[in-house]
């Protein structure tokens, strides 16, 4: 509780039961360096991205991963798999392993590894960070590029160098908070439609960050700043399904190209085949993958990325101690297990050839209109 020179009653902070300094970001990325190699990684693998969502490349976006990072070895041991199980599918897929340090919750639950790194309540921040950092440098090193969620304001100091594919979760698009915060990454960012499944909100994120904004944030030395940005122009729409039901059919995704078109925006979207998409239900999610694989082999261009969720094992466990885990499989959503995503990405790539050869063949005039 904030104290009073005089014999006025305290006012502020009733509810506050602590303040403990943190460690300035430009600290956390001098003692983990990015590094050269790294940076050309992260730079090209974020143009290739943006390419991809503006129609420029006709590869498909494939964001795969575990729901939640909660162990950086189980995590760095399917990016090994990852990158090797994706290097011969380059020319169909660009593959960019999900890395999420940050966890909305709909209530309650672990808020992720940055927030409490020992699964335990004890929410050693800092060691979050750094860890989320490390783990961060340590997928780079295997080749892949990498996506996160976007949560806490602050946290993408510490982390967003290294991050090639960002993404704003169902219950932040119409915040403003997170639209500013997107106004000044320096990476592709994906509005996921909100809970309620409102594409709308998404569309309306896209354009709210492709503004400048003023805002409060704090600089690399951790001090309290006014944050001016330029605006994020690499911006883009993920269906994720909402409380109504899932909106990756064929009539959900025309409806939201109109509504891009409309906007006056590039006809391409990723859709996330988990969450509401799938019910979290693992064994739907690669059901629901092989349904939208065959609506990208039939020729649909506006599907320009997936979002898969996907460990060394499949299924969910409760979050707990590292020690009282199984190895490899999810504290949060249930994921695929790695056979199965492995078969999946294989089905994907086959996908985006049949619609380059879809294409060849077919005129699209919706589509032709479109494109430049
Ligand atoms: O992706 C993870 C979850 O869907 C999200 O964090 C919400 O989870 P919850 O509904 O279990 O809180
Ligand atoms: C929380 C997530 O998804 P959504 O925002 O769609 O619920 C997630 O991808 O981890």
């Amino acid at each position: 509780m904030t104290a009073t020179a005089d014999s006025t009653p305290p006012t502020g902070d009733l509810r506050v039961l602590g303040f403990q300094p943190l460690v300035p970001p430009g600290v956390v990325r001098a003692e983990l360096p990015l590094g050269p190699a790294r940076a050309a990684l992260v730079s090209e693998s974020r143009e290739a991205v943006t390419r991809i969502m503006t129609g420029e490349d006709d590869r498909l976006l494939v964001v795969v991963g575990p729901c939640s990072i909660h162990d950086p070895a189980a995590a760095v041991d399917y990016a090994r798999r990852l990158a090797a199980a994706t290097a011969p599918l380059a020319d169909d897929l660009c593959v960019v392993m999900r890395a999420y340090f940050e966890k909305p919750r709909t209530t309650l639950g672990w808020k992720g590894l940055i927030n409490d790194p020992h699964l335990n309540g004890t929410h050693d921040v800092e060691l979050g960070l750094r860890t989320a950092r490390r783990v961060l440098l340590d997928i780079l090193d295997t080749g892949l590029p990498v996506g996160c969620e976007f949560l806490e304001p602050m946290s993408p100091q510490y982390i967003a160098d290294a991050v090639s594919w960002g993404a704003i979760g169902a219950r932040t698009p119409e915040s403003q908070v997170h639209r500013q915060l997107v106004s000044g990454m320096s990476m592709p960012v994906g509005f996921k439609n909100s809970s309620d499944g409102d594409v709308t909100a998404a569309i309306d994120g896209c354009r709210a960050a492709e503004s400048s904004h003023v805002f409060f944030g704090m600089d690399e030395e951790g001090r309290g700043s006014i944050v001016s940005t330029s605006g994020n122009p690499d911006c883009h729409v993920i269906l994720r399904g909402g409380r109504g039901g899932p909106n990756y059919g064929p009539e959900h995704v025309r409806d939201a190209l109109a509504l891009l078109h409309k906007a006056d925006r590039p006809e391409h979207l990723v859709i996330d085949a988990s969450h509401a998409n799938s019910g979290k239900d693992h064994v739907r999610q690669a059901a629901v993958t092989e349904e939208l694989a065959a609506a990208i082999g039939t020729g649909e261009r506006g599907i320009a990325g997936l979002m898969l969720e996907s460990f060394l094992v499949e299924g969910r466990q409760e979050p707990g101690p590292l020690d009282t885990l199984d190895y490899g499989k999810s504290v949060t959503d249930a994921c695929i297990g790695w056979d199965r995503t492995e078969q999946l990405l294989n089905t994907l790539a086959a996908a985006v050839r049949a619609r380059r050869a879809a294409l060849d063949t077919t005129v699209d005039p919706r589509r032709d209109s479109a494109r430049v």
